[in-house]
């Protein structure tokens, strides 16, 4: 618990004050006011987080967390629990999964943790860092302990820490766990008060039937636990998941440390809708990268207040919508750094 404190009682504002000046700076560049739209206002919201206008390129990696949920015992995912551990094992092998073939395009690295896989992975490229060996069943009781939760977020503290050490400036949230859809669609349900039925989606593709019996399992979940929406930390043991609790804690690490953190899909909407549970100063150190298409996104990402920046349908999670995303930072830092300023050409400025 002394870190989880520690670390949220030394989060500090962004940096309202270089916003305006960043806001100035990127106004004046060769080109309409306001029409890079976007990457304007990724720029601009950079400045306030590093608190500089002199936004420098970035070294960009994804963090992996992953683990498993003792909920798939309700037949409520299409793909078996040991897919889990296969696809941890294989995430950063080359060309192999989805993340992989995305972060070379980037340019960025790959960094896996295993916080509570059900299986012993004995793997020297993936950082061991299990709490248990998977989640209860949340339809039956709470999915861990308070302790365990804050473990949890402690393990992705530690992670966020030591990369930032090793000089990355940013970092993407991503996740591998089969079953992760349901403590993540609880957990929005809880924080918005909407129906289960309202932010509950296929996961990876389960099929109509199966559905409305997930939707049902997270009825009896929030029924038999009662978490408090109030307390985080509550919601995040009682229905959440050990991966989910890793991801807030490197957007935790990221907010005091003043990097920016790209989030993912669904649950890693989950996740920052803990970390902004937390403390609230985090939302601003976020960048929203894409709307899922997992049934319950657009309410979560609307609910925290997040725009995002791409709609292409993708739902993979593993955290390969956020590294997609480093392209379009990396774009919004080259405007600022190789743009000309309109008041060094000789056209009157408009
Ligand atoms: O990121 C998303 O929005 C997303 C949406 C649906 C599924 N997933 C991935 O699929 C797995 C969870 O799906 P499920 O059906 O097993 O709960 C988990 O490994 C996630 O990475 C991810
Ligand atoms: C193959 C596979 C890859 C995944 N990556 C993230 N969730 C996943 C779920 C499955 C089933």
């Amino acid at each position: 618990m002394h870190l989880l404190k520690s670390t949220l009682q030394n989060i500090q504002e962004v940096d309202q004050e270089i916003m305006k000046e960043e806001r100035k700076k990127v106004d004046g560049l060769l080109k309409p006011q306001g029409s890079l739209g976007v990457l304007e206002k990724i720029a601009v919201q950079l400045s306030g987080i590093y608190r500089t206008t002199d936004l420098k390129p970035l070294k960009k990696a994804v963090v992996v967390c992953a683990a498993d949920h003792g909920i798939v015992e309700e037949g409520i995912t299409s793909a078996p629990q040991e897919v889990t551990a296969f696809m941890t094992n294989n995430i950063i092998v080359e060309g192999k999964s989805g993340v992989g073939a995305i972060s070379k395009t980037m340019g960025a690295d790959i960094v896996v943790v295993d916080v509570g896989v059900n299986a012993d992975l004995d793997n020297p490229k993936v950082i061991s860092r299990k709490i248990r060996r998977g989640t209860n069943n949340l339809a039956k009781g709470p999915a861990m302990s308070r302790e365990e939760a804050i473990q949890s977020i402690e393990v992705g503290i530690e992670i966020a820490n030591t990369l930032i050490e090793e000089g990355y400036n940013i970092l993407a949230t991503g996740e591998m766990g089969i079953g992760n859809t349901t403590p993540s669609s609880a957990i929005i349900a809880t924080l918005t008060g909407k129906d289960p039925i309202e932010v509950t989606g296929i996961g990876a593709n389960l099929s109509e039937k199966k559905l409305k019996k997930k939707v049902e399992v997270i009825r009896k979940g929030l029924e038999i636990n009662k978490p408090n929406k109030k307390d985080a930390l509550d919601v995040l043991a009682k229905v959440g998941g050990l991966e989910i609790g890793a991801m807030a804690g490197v957007m935790i690490a990221g907010a005091q440390r003043h990097i920016p953190v790209v989030i993912d899909g669904f649950i890693s909407t989950a996740s920052a809708a803990i970390a902004i549970g937390l403390e609230p100063k985090i939302f601003d150190y976020l960048l929203c990268s894409h709307i899922s298409l997992e049934k319950g996104a657009k309410i979560a990402s609307y609910f925290l207040g997040f725009e995002p920046y791409l709609d292409m349908g993708l739902r993979l999670g593993e955290g390969s919508g956020a590294t997609l995303n480093f392209g379009i930072i990396e774009a919004a830092i080259n405007m600022t750094r190789e743009m000309e300023f309109y008041s060094k050409t000789e056209i009157e400025v408009i």
